[in-house]
């Protein structure tokens, strides 16, 4: 709920909470949730005359509201190992429901059953069964479990062979939960979660030869909006698409990821390595109302790839080995010269 009031005859802003407190830039704290967060950074912007970008709207995750975010990971924890082990042991779809049961109850973040579902039938429709799926935002592991299920199911296979789910989660705590719950549900050698800011690990896999150009089947994009277009742009540059994979992307719609959506609406980057074909596909309601933006996800399908692959490789090698301190207007030239020989 946004209620605004006046203090000292200027007008603020306030909102209900779903998880955590956020320090607004005019130095009150309000509580937030995520379906209000960009209508209050709107109002504070109308009130003080500036443009805020999504990318305030998840800077201003703070301390605080990360902690909140994880208290409940624990909680959740404890919740499902409370139980006798065999209730979940080697069941991936009990713990997934298990842990969408108690995050409905609790408000907690993770992506539900519906919009399980509706990524289901469009990953089926991957022509060959997809093997290599990346995850940014594991959270507490519903989303990546659900993932190593259906790659599973759709390879018809109960054993890990070339059948993986790399998902990435800033917070250790989170990680933590995700492990313990990945092993619960028998998934341990399909799904394998990595600690960092998602952009690192995806590096290092990459650079590890565990991921490889064309090599990704599905993309899934969870994590906090304002990196979605510079990661998605990353996949890019290390050439993990090939023709027919898929990009899915939640909360596009609200709270937003207007950079990314207009960039998979154009298409792609001008000249650029990959083309997109996109479209935002609404799913059953299990949060909100209907025809609410929360039931929105967004899909890209890869319909076209440049020739370019081995000079784009070499080029990202190049750039990223120059030293940090290297001046920043020769990086400037390189990164003109990548972008305009892609
Ligand atoms: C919406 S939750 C993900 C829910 C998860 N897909 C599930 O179903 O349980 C977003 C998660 O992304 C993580 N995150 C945010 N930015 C990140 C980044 N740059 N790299 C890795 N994880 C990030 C947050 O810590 C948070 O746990």
């Amino acid at each position: 709920m946004l209620v605004s009031i006046a203090i000292n005859g200027v007008s603020r802003f306030m909102c209900s909470t779903r998880h955590g407190v956020w320090t607004s830039p005019i130095g009150f704290a309000c509580s937030v949730r995520d379906s209000t967060r960009c209508f209050v950074i709107a109002a504070i912007a109308r009130v003080r005359k500036t443009q805020y970008t999504l990318g305030d709207v998840r800077g201003g995750v703070c301390q605080c509201e990360n902690q909140t975010i994880e208290a409940k990971a624990r909680a959740l924890h404890e919740h499902i190992f409370s139980k006798p082990e065999d209730t979940y042991a080697g069941k991936p779809w009990d713990v997934v429901k298990a842990i969408n049961d108690f995050a409905d109850e609790s408000r907690m973040m993770t992506f539900k059953n519906a919009k399980i579902e509706a990524s289901r039938q469009q990953i089926a429709k991957i022509q060959p069964a997809p093997k290599t799926f990346i995850e940014f935002g594991g959270y507490v592991g519903a989303s990546a479990i659900a993932w190593g299920a259906i790659l599973r199911e759709l390879n018809n296979t109960d054993s890990a062979v070339d059948v993986n789910v790399y998902t990435f989660e800033l917070s250790p705590v989170n990680a933590g939960v995700a492990r313990d719950l990945i092993r619960l549900a028998g998934l341990e050698n399909t799904v394998h979660i990595f600690e960092g800011p998602a952009a690192d690990s995806l590096k290092r896999l990459f650079e590890e030869g565990k991921l490889k150009e064309a090599g990704v089947d599905v993309a899934f994009f969870d994590h906090w909006e304002q990196f979605y277009l510079p990661d998605l742009q990353l996949c890019e540059d290390l050439g993990l698409f090939r023709m027919g994979s898929k990009v899915i992307a939640d909360n596009t719609d609200f709270p937003g990821a207007p950079a990314y959506l207009e960039y998979v609406k154009s298409g792609g980057r001008q000249g650029g390595s990959y083309r997109y074909e996109t479209e935002s596909i609404e799913t059953a309601s299990n949060r909100g109302p209907v025809g609410s933006p929360y039931l929105y996800l967004n899909i890209c399908v890869v319909v076209g790839t440049d020739c370019f692959s081995e000079h784009r490789r070499v080029l990202y090698l190049i750039w990223h080995s120059l030293p940090p301190m290297f001046p920043s207007a020769v990086k400037a030239h390189c990164r003109h010269v990548k972008q305009v020989t892609h």
